[in-house]
């Protein structure tokens, strides 16, 4: 579906005289991938000009990553003070001030900004231009009363929610990740459609600041992760109180500020707020992309060298349609550096690429899932597993429940997935070990302090080896003759 919106005028015609100018690298947008290609390249010694039309840093920073995790944050203190009866201390009905908790998370921005601010990036020599840019023929760019020719052009516009067509949701008041964070009165009930990444982490923030919450999910919550482990997480919410229905798709929505209802295939719920976090859509109606010859659909069409169809143009990012992640678009940045400054060629990854979902347990995922890797290698391939019931850290912490799961084919991994406490740390290691193709062996080798959550790596590394050495006639033959022998 070509989602492009008609061509925006941007050059005026009694308006300030239009600037030219000329630059070794444009950057349009100054989110995650954008800042990453316009530090590298403008350090690096090019002449970098980036266009930001709303708020330096992008979603992560304003309204994603960022103050997402901020009010994750606040209910873990919330959920702390109720259950410390394990522990010996009383639990207490926390008070939670929700307003404070949003108030919390705008502080975190204000702190993290300046590393993505214009001063910042003026400092490091880029020309910063807050205006949206369109694309007026293959090379050029206009921004405001700039038109601004380039000998390479990033487009890293990111994405924004997408908010299907509900019946009846034109007419009520819902919230997205861009207006929840600003949200200071606390929702008595939320509901919430859509059961990925967005909608199970905010769902748990608020169970755990004390709204009521109901989760409609289409088809099944966490659906990209490994079902297995996916069900801990879920498992816990349910726990925690959070309703997450599933298989539910929401049909019509109505009511007012207060009192909304959804009606779904699989019931009818009721609240007092409503987010939609169905998933994302590409930031591509404002460039005029066909002006510049740059193919797209719902997201901008890439090779793996995240080259547009117009050669001298990349897309980075959530704009590229592929993985959508902060990191990734860091990654990205740093991978077109090479072609941009210095003419050599680079391709992306993705089979390298680890995502976390901040829920409690978390639940962190690299390279292939069980389902997936079975499908790719059939009988090749060896699960390694290892539970946090085993692990003394864990047991101590009272959070002993947890999973790791270690797919391996000749002696290679190619992919993890952990649901635990800090599984997104965790999953650190394996990053490193698939990143760099090691062989199994190299985290068996590696010696893990006791007693730390850590040693579930090595524990599920040991798996590989377990029963190569300890049910072995052979080795047991060996020992035995040795033994004889020896002195
Ligand atoms: C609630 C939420 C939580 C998330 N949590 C995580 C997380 O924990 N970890 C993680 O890795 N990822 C997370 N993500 C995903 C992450 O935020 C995105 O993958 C990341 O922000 C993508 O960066 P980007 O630079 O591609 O795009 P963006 O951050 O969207 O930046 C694009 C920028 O381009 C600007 N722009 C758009 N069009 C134009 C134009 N024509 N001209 C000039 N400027 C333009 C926009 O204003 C914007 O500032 C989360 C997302 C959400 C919504
Ligand atoms: N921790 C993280 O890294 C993190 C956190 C949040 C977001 N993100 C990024 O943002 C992206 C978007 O997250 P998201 O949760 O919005 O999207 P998503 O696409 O991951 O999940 C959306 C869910 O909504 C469901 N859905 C769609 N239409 C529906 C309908 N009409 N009724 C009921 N359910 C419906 C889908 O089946 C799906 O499960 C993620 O894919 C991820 O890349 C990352």
């Amino acid at each position: 579906m070509n989602m492009q919106a008609a061509p925006q005028e941007t050059t005026q015609v009694k308006g300030p005289a239009m600037q030219e100018i000329k630059t070794d690298v444009l950057v349009i947008g100054a989110g995650s991938a954008g800042l990453s290609v316009a530090a590298g390249a403008s350090q690096m010694g090019a002449d970098v000009t980036l266009l930001e039309g709303h708020l330096m840093g992008g979603d992560c920073l304003n309204y994603g990553c960022v103050p997402s995790k901020a009010l994750i944050a606040a209910g873990k203190h919330a959920q702390a003070m109720r259950s410390g009866a394990k522990f010996g201390v009383s639990p207490v009905k926390p008070k939670v001030d929700y307003a404070a908790a949003k108030g919390h998370a705008r502080k975190v921005i204000e702190t993290i900004a300046p590393v993505d601010s214009v001063e910042r990036f003026e400092g490091l020599g880029v020309r910063v231009i807050k205006e949206y840019g369109t694309f007026t023929d293959r090379d050029t760019v206009v921004a405001g009363n700039h038109r601004i020719t380039a000998r390479r052009i990033v487009i890293a516009t990111g994405s924004s929610p997408f908010v299907p067509p509900i019946d009846g949701l034109d007419d009520v008041p819902f919230h997205t990740n861009e207006t929840l964070f600003d949200l200071m009165e606390q929702p008595d009930h939320l509901l919430i459609i859509g059961g990925g990444p967005i909608g199970m982490e905010m769902a748990q923030a608020h169970i755990r600041l004390g709204s009521k919450v109901t989760v409609i999910e289409g088809a099944k919550a966490m659906g990209k992760d490994d079902p297995e482990l996916a069900e801990m997480v879920l498992r816990n919410l349910r726990a925690e109180g959070v309703e997450i229905v599933e298989g539910a798709k929401a049909g019509k929505i109505s009511g007012k500020a207060g009192a909304i209802t959804v009606q779904t295939d699989n019931g009818t719920f009721k609240g007092s707020h409503l987010l939609m976090a169905v998933g994302r859509k590409a930031n591509i109606e404002k460039l005029n992309l066909d002006a510049a010859g740059i193919e797209h659909d719902r997201a901008i069409r890439v090779g793996a060298d995240l080259r547009t169809t117009n050669r001298r143009v990349y897309a980075i990012g959530d704009v590229a349609g592929g993985l959508q992640f902060t990191h990734v678009a860091g990654y990205h940045g740093a991978t077109v550096i090479r072609p941009i400054l210095f003419g050599l060629p680079a391709k992306a990854r993705e089979d390298h690429v680890p995502w976390v979902t901040y829920t409690d347990p978390e639940l962190a995922q690299i390279g292939l899932t069980e389902a997936q890797a079975r499908e790719a290698h059939g009988d090749r391939l060896e699960v390694l597993r290892s539970g946090f019931e085993e692990n003394d850290r864990a047991i101590a912490e009272g959070r002993a429940e947890g999973l790791i799961k270690v797919m391996v084919v000749n002696k290679r991994p190619v992919g993890v997935s952990i649901v635990g406490p800090h599984a997104g740390e965790l999953i650190g290691l394996w990053a490193l070990v698939i990143a760099n193709k090691l062989k199994i062996g190299a985290v068996t080798n590696m010696v893990a302090p006791y007693p730390t959550l850590g040693e579930v790596s090595k524990r599920a590394a040991g798996q590989y080896y377990a029963p190569r050495l300890f049910d072995s006639q052979l080795v047991k033959a060996v020992v035995g003759f040795v033994q004889r022998w020896m002195p």
